[in-house]
């Protein structure tokens, strides 16, 4: 098989689509994006130019976005929603409504003399993030005392977050995480001063976390935290740098003294598990061996 045919037979095979674009905003071609489910087919594009499809707005935004690729020189992501309706000329072979994507933009180089100056525009359906997104700010679901998401939630979330990625073939690492001898706190500053480090350390959580992650108080000082499309070692990283925060930033606790926080966690890859309780049983025993270990420890898939 010739090499290009090849490349061609490899593209054409690919469930998410790659629109090469010119700098004019005309659609050179379109490879890939197989997936019915999530795309209708993009050939018909070919030849036509954004304007020609689009509504001016969305076209002049991905002209520009398209246009600043190519200065920088570098890839750049997008995210955007575009439904069938907009496309003019749309055969309505893929998936109904608005669905969100995102995009990434990569200018080509070394292309033939007599080529204008082009993108690959990698496109991946995100519909069913942003609806789980939705969802979850929808569920009057969080916990009073640090406004996270509550056990409610997570008992919610988890199966349908686990199916998608299992569909998906992607990971979805849990951690189940427990305050280390929080008891002593309250004994030592009191309740007031326990539900501050409560508070405290849902606020490390937020800001530690990335925006996808979903970090949920399970009840009392246990917390679970979920990371979308994230291996273990790559969770496990960032708790441990969220262990590192919190031995650095000792929380003040008035009379000049401080109260350092810390926790342990267990962390499974729930979508390689068959449900939910396998999940949180199976990372619940893996932070029973991160207390034995001796606490302020994380117990991953090399525990
Ligand atoms: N201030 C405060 N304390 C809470 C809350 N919920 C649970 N606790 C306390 O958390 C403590 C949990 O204690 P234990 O289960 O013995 O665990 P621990 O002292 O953290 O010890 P290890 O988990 O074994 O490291 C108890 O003292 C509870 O009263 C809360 O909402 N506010």
């Amino acid at each position: 098989m010739l090499e290009s045919q090849l490349l061609r037979a490899v593209a054409d095979s690919l469930s998410d689509p790659i629109f090469v674009i010119d700098d004019t905003g005309r659609y050179l071609d379109v490879l890939g994006g197989k997936d019915r489910d999530d795309y209708d087919s993009g050939r018909y594009l070919i030849g036509q130019t954004l304007h020609e499809v689009l509504p001016q707005a969305k076209a002049d935004r991905f002209l520009n976005w398209i246009r600043a690729a190519l200065a920088r020189g570098e890839v750049t992501r997008y995210e955007f929603s575009l439904s069938a309706a907009e496309c003019a000329g749309n055969h309505r072979e893929g998936p109904n409504g608005e669905q969100w994507f995102e995009g990434r933009i990569s200018p080509l180089n070394d292309l033939p003399d007599n080529m204008p100056p082009c993108v690959a525009w990698m496109v991946f359906n995100i519909t069913h993030h942003k609806a789980m997104q939705q969802q979850l700010r929808y569920m009057a679901a969080s916990d009073a005392l640090t406004g996270l998401a509550n056990r409610h939630a997570f008992d919610e979330l988890l199966p349908r977050i686990q199916a998608e990625h299992r569909r998906r073939g992607l990971p979805l690492a849990l951690a189940l995480i427990d305050l280390d001898h929080f008891k002593s706190v309250n004994d030592r500053y009191g309740h007031p001063t326990g539900d501050a480090a409560l508070r405290c350390f849902a606020d490390a959580l937020r800001t530690h976390l990335r925006a996808g992650d979903v970090p949920i108080r399970l009840g009392g000082e246990e917390f679970a935290v979920l990371l979308p499309s994230t291996e273990t070692p790559a969770a496990s990283l960032t708790l441990g740098r969220l262990q590192a925060v919190l031995r650095a930033r000792p929380m003040p606790v008035g009379t000049g003294e401080t109260l350092t926080l810390a926790f342990s966690a267990g962390i499974v890859d729930a979508a390689s598990l068959p449900d939910s309780d396998a999940a949180y049983h199976a990372a619940d025993a893996r932070l029973y061996q991160a207390k034995r270990a001796g606490r302020d420890c994380i117990a991953g898939d090399d525990a």
